[in-house]
């Protein structure tokens, strides 16, 4: 998959986004208070943290659903203290949703391809005439989203509405949505929710694949904390709205303000 060309190419490795000082509340509560981490290209980022810890809050935030009234966020080395999400989305940062967020009425094919739309020079208008130039570009994006149906394995349910689907698809017809846009930033946020056993083992390896295959940085919000475990580089833990640790699963995982707030028990 090729990266947005918008903004400077960034190193593996280095900061792709950074997360300052940022605070957010909702009147009287507090969601997130003076939280600053970093999220470096070709990592999986796991953000984890008890109910209402603000871990949703801070996706909104990087992906500017959220304004912060604090703090600042950088993103392929541009520094705003606000950004739209469409701004977000064409810098390169796709999303999926704690809810599924599909279109449930349409084919898993047409959600993927809508979530392509975003990189369609011909709008709507050229699409309705399928005048020559519109549809030699339909054409090359139906190649793409084919492209991502076989790497996800959902050929068999193409052109299945995706209400009629069991959960578990549909999740990764939405993941299949999201890299429609070829993100450089992946924001996940509980990927695995309401997933059986199974279905969290195939999650975990698609997972796994598009950092691998297409090179995408993801950060992911997960309960589960052997997923958590299994998949991520490292690890930022919010409680209350507050940066308690960060660091690597091993580290994370026997930090003791972790074990109070989080585990309970170290594992
Ligand atoms: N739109 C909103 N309006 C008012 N309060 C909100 C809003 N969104 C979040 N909050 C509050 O902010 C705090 C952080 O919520 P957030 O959803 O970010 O936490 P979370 O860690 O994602 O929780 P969960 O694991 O339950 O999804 C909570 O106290 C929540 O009630």
């Amino acid at each position: 998959m090729r990266a947005p060309s918008s903004g400077p190419e960034i190193a593996a490795g280095d900061v792709l986004l950074a997360v300052e000082n940022v605070s957010l509340a909702f009147g009287g509560v507090k969601a997130v208070t003076d939280v600053s981490f970093d999220i470096r290209k070709g990592e999986i980022r796991a953000i984890i943290g008890p109910n209402g810890a603000g871990k949703t809050s801070m996706l909104n935030i990087i992906n500017g659903f959220y304004q912060p009234q604090q703090g600042r966020i950088t993103f392929k080395g541009k520094t705003r203290p606000k950004m739209q999400p469409y701004e977000a989305a064409e810098g390169g940062i796709g999303r999926t949703f704690q809810n599924v967020a599909l279109f449930r009425g349409m084919t898993a094919l047409d959600n993927i391809m809508a979530g392509r739309t975003l990189k369609m020079k011909r709008g709507f208008f050229w699409q309705l005439f399928r005048y020559g130039p519109a549809m030699r570009e339909e054409v090359e994006h139906r190649l793409f989203v084919e492209e991502i149906i076989d790497f996800l394995k959902i050929q068999e349910i193409r052109r299945t509405p995706v209400g009629r689907l069991p959960y578990g698809l549909q999740k990764r017809v939405e993941l299949g949505r999201a890299l429609a846009m070829e993100p450089e930033l992946l924001l996940l946020d509980e990927p695995m929710a309401g997933m059986n056993i199974e279905e969290k083992e195939d999650m975990s390896r698609f997972i796994l694949d598009v950092n691998n295959y297409y090179g995408t940085t993801i950060a992911l919000i997960e309960h589960d904390m052997g997923v958590v475990m299994d998949l991520s580089d490292r690890v930022v833990v919010l409680d209350h709205g507050v940066k308690i640790a960060d660091g690597t699963p091993d580290e994370v995982k026997r930090d003791q303000a972790v074990i109070d707030a989080y585990l309970g028990v170290a594992h």
